[in-house]
C-alpha cells in the first residue's frame, strides 16, 4: 500500500467530441508504447456504454500494436456474448471487428460455460491471475490503463451508489444480481483493482453529464462511485470530457499535452 496521498485528478476538456476522441486515441497510443517498451505487453480494461465508440481514433492507426494488447472488461452483463446487452458484443461491433487484434487477447466473461454468478466471477479472477500474478507480484493486478464511463447516477463499471460492493476490499472480481440498471446480473472489477491501475481514464461527453460530473469532481465527499476512483500513488486519474459535460465544473481543466 502506498504511503503517499493519491495524485489529484487531471481534467482535460475539449471543445468538440472529435477532438476528445482523437486526443484519447493519442493518449492511449502513448501509454501503450510506454507499457510495451517496459514490459512487452499492454494490459487494459474497458467498459461498455458509449466508451467503445469513443475509441474510434484507434481504428486504422498504425501506431497501435494490437498483438501486444491484453484486453479485459471492467464490467460485463451476465448474458450470452451474442446478446445485444453484452459489453463484449458492443466492443466487438464498435472496435474489435475493425482492427487486427488476436481473438485470444480479448478476455471475455463467457456465460456459455458457467452461469452461476460466483463461479463466473471466480473464473474471471483466475483469468486475471493468469495474466498478472506471476508477472507482477502485487496484491492486486496493476493494469496499465482502465477506461471507464460514468452513469447519470454516478455509477461506474457495475459499482452503483449505495451498493454493498462499494465496500469490497479483497476480491478482484465481484458479482451482483440486483443492478438498479438492467440487466440485473453483472460481473465487475472491484474498487481495489480499479484503484491499483497505473492510469484510469474516465470519458464523459454531452450536456447530460454536466450535473453529475460537477457532483463527482467538485463534491467527492458525497462518495458517489465515480468519486471513489482514486488510484493509489503513483497511479493517476484522468478525465477526458467535452465542453458540454464540463459546463458546470469548478475545478480547472489542464491543457492536453502528450
Ligand atoms: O453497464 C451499463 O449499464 C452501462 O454500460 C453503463 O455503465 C454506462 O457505461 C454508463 O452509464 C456510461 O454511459 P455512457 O458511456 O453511455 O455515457
Amino acid at each position: 500500500m502506498s504511503h503517499y496521498p493519491p495524485n489529484p485528478p487531471v481534467l482535460h476538456s475539449f471543445p468538440s467530441s472529435d477532438l476528445l476522441m482523437s486526443s484519447l486515441a493519442s493518449f492511449i497510443v502513448k501509454v501503450q508504447k510506454e507499457s510495451i517498451d517496459k514490459k512487452g505487453r499492454f494490459t487494459i480494461a474497458i467498459s461498455g456504454g458509449s466508451l467503445p465508440k469513443q475509441l474510434n481514433g484507434l481504428v486504422g492507426n498504425p501506431a497501435v500494436k494490437w498483438d501486444h494488447w491484453q484486453v479485459f472488461y471492467a464490467d460485463e452483463r451476465v448474458v450470452p456474448l451474442s446478446d445485444p446487452d453484452s459489453n463484449h458484443l458492443l466492443c466487438t461491433n464498435e472496435l474489435f471487428n475493425k482492427v487486427p487484434i488476436p481473438k485470444e487477447n480479448i478476455h471475455t466473461i463467457d456465460v456459455s460455460h458457467l452461469n452461476d454468478l460466483e463461479e463466473l466471477s471466480d473464473a474471471y479472477e483466475k483469468e486475471l491471475i493468469k495474466e498478472f500474478a506471476q508477472k507482477d507480484s502485487a496484491r492486486f493486478p496493476v493494469f496499465d490503463l482502465i477506461l471507464l464511463g460514468m452513469g447519470p447516477d454516478g455509477h461506474t463499471a457495475s459499482l452503483f451508489p449505495g451498493h454493498d460492493l462499494l465496500a469490497d476490499e479483497d476480491r478482484w472480481v465481484a458479482y451482483l444480481d440486483d443492478s438498479p440498471k438492467p440487466p440485473p446480473k453483472r460481473i465487475t472489477l472491484t474498487f481495489p483493482v480499479i484503484n491499483h491501475a497505473a492510469r484510469v481514464v474516465f470519458v464523459a461527453a454531452g450536456a447530460g453529464k454536466a450535473d453529475i460530473l460537477s457532483k463527482v469532481l467538485d463534491k467527492p465527499e458525497e462518495g458517489l462511485p465515480a468519486s471513489r476512483v482514486r488510484p493509489v500513488h503513483p497511479g493517476q486519474l484522468f478525465w477526458f470530457v467535452d465542453q458540454a459535460a464540463a459546463a458546470k465544473l469548478q475545478i480547472p481543466s489542464s491543457e492536453f499535452r502528450l
